[in-house]
């Protein structure tokens, strides 16, 4: 990698790696970590799908009363990492998340299949204990019940989307003898969308 191929907006070369990462057959080249802040039990990770992004961040859909929901409400610090291991590359965003608006998470909404929107209503409590398989079952039955002759299902109210917002994007390469390229760009001024990033390329 070279300081003068990269673009001048990180999103710009994010789009470069992910359409690559896609071309190249990866499983999902969407996954990505998403670890949050919580106030009593320090920082938690766990995989979320990228469902878009542009220059203004990266969007992803979840539970808000979900245990990340609620650790990004109280704090919108989070950080997502892609892993592309099969290319050998890596990409890690730090920023912090708004919710999208509720006309952007309808939209996102009513393309899923029905099968996974009647799950959004099932699962009303994402990460909270559940007794039993059936129990679980039954909360799925309900909701098909609730939902059937209704030809599109709403959008829970609980359920939506988050735009992380980068502040910081590292781009890793992995070379021989460990001797990664890697470049980070830092938000210097200004927001996210247009403002100025500033390039350095890291030691591996
Ligand atoms: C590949 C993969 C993709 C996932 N994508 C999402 C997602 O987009 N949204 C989501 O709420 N959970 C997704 N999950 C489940 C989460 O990893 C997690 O179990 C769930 O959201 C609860 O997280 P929490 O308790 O930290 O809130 C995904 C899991 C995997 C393995
Ligand atoms: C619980 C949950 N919610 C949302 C998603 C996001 O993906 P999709 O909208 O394609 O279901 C996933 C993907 N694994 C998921 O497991």
């Amino acid at each position: 990698m070279r300081r003068t191929g990269l673009c001048v907006h990180p999103l710009d070369q994010f789009h470069i790696w992910f359409t690559w990462a896609h071309n190249a057959g990866l499983a999902e080249p969407n996954a990505m970590v998403l670890a949050t802040v919580e106030a009593d039990a320090g920082v938690r990770a766990r995989t979320v799908l990228l469902k878009g992004y542009d220059r203004f961040g990266l969007r992803f859909f979840t539970n808000y009363g979900s245990r990340k929901g609620r650790a990004l409400d109280a704090d919108p610090a989070a950080s997502a990492v892609l892993p592309w291991h099969p290319i050998r590359r890596q990409v890690i965003i730090g920023g912090s998340v708004e919710r999208l608006s509720a006309e952007e998470s309808d939209a996102y909404f009513r393309t899923r299949p029905r099968g996974s929107q009647i799950g959004a209503w099932a699962s009303e409590h994402q990460s909270s204990v559940v007794a039993d398989r059936a129990a679980l079952d039954e909360g799925y039955a309900r909701a098909e019940r609730r939902w059937a002759g209704v030809e599109e299902v709403p959008r829970p109210p609980y359920w939506g989307g988050y735009r992380l917002r980068p502040t910081e994007v590292e781009f890793w390469q992995g070379r021989r003898d460990r001797m990664h390229d890697r470049f980070r760009y830092v938000l210097e001024s200004g927001s996210p969308a247009d403002g100025t990033w500033r390039i350095d390329r890291l030691e591996p």
